[in-house]
């Protein structure tokens, strides 16, 4: 833990800005009963629906976590973002941008009607089910496993470990997708997908049961904040242009169609998943006065109760709280 790092303000020392975190997050954890924890994956549903916790990863070892910080959960949406960085860094960036579009929807993540409605060139953005589907399709590799070793080796060289996959959640959802085996073999059948359809499937489902706590997506936030260099080594682990493109993503789309509400109250590029997960990422920031984590920081919020978009009731609550209190808007 740094005390006094020199980016603090003035008797701004951790411990004093950790009370206020814990403050906040006592405050909201009243919105979890707001919310409702995900039934639809069967297995989500054995989630604790009060749980509500953060951690925000600053440079230099700066670091903040309140509440429920311990709790593991499955990874679910927040990891099309990584198979995405993964298959620009396998691919290049103009093959997937050729493949796979980057605009919002304004549907839900799970939206079958939008592919249809539209003259559909290719899927919206990697972001939502159908743009995932087609992403998980172009990650190297001709078994599921194969596809996964890059994205789980990745996560290993952020977060110091390799992540398991969560068995019970993986086949809870394998069994019950039944719209996401509909959106992929739309997909196949409009020749998006570049790999079998159970293959693809099955490396979708798998990532989104990677199990993680909020400490792990805090780092990968803290990576995307400093354009995919790791602040400790200043080493480059995700390439600083498709890091961007990420953000980008995250900013538009990465809260479904609550995305332009995120970006007007809270204003910072951010991912959310269905089991109740937010990654947030706040770039360096200029501003006249000290404020906390100017020089960027990744943050994590889990509070399994959600909102009717899928979104974390607390969890986006207290996030547009200290994105308030701290001035963290890119805009
Ligand atoms: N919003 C989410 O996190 C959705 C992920 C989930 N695995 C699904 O495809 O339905």
């Amino acid at each position: 833990m740094v005390q006094g790092a020199a980016n603090w303000n003035t008797g701004m020392t951790q411990e004093w800005l950790q009370e206020y975190v814990d403050d906040w997050v006592s405050f909201y954890r009243k919105h979890t009963a707001e919310g409702e924890v995900a039934s639809y994956i069967p297995a989500l549903k054995e989630a604790n629906q009060d749980h509500l916790g953060i951690s925000i990863i600053g440079m230099h070892g700066m670091k903040i976590r309140s509440g429920d910080v311990d709790v593991r959960f499955t990874i679910q949406s927040i990891s099309k973002v990584l198979s995405f960085i993964v298959a620009c860094m396998q691919r290049g960036v103009s093959y997937m941008l050729d493949k796979v579009d980057v605009e919002p929807t304004g549907e839900a993540f799970n939206s079958i009607m939008h592919l249809e409605m539209k003259p559909l060139k290719k899927p919206f953005n990697p972001l939502v089910n159908a743009g995932a589907i087609t992403v998980s399709s172009m990650l190297d590799g001709e078994t599921s496993e194969e596809k996964l070793q890059p994205l789980l080796s990745l996560l290993e060289e952020i977060i110091g470990h390799r992540p398991p996959i969560n068995l019970e959640v993986y086949e809870s959802e394998r069994e019950s997708s039944m719209r996401n085996r509909a959106i992929g073999y739309y997909l196949l059948e409009t020749g998006f997908l570049d790999s079998d359809i159970e293959v693809t499937l099955d490396t979708y489902f798998k990532q989104c049961s990677i199990e993680v706590t909020i400490d792990d997506l805090a780092r990968i936030g803290l990576i995307l904040a400093n354009d995919g260099k790791d602040p400790d080594s200043d080493q480059e682990i995700i390439p600083r242009q498709v890091a961007r493109l990420a953000k980008a993503l995250m900013l538009t789309c990465g809260m479904y169609d609550a995305s332009g509400k995120f970006a007007a109250y809270v204003g910072i590029p951010a991912k959310s998943g269905v089991s109740g997960g937010i990654i947030a990422v706040s770039p360096p920031r200029v501003r006249n006065e000290p404020l906390p984590f100017m020089d960027g920081c990744g943050m994590a919020v889990y509070g399994p109760a959600l909102d009717s978009k899928g979104n974390s009731t607390a969890g986006i609550r207290l996030l547009r709280h200290i994105a308030t209190q701290w001035d963290l808007s890119i805009f």
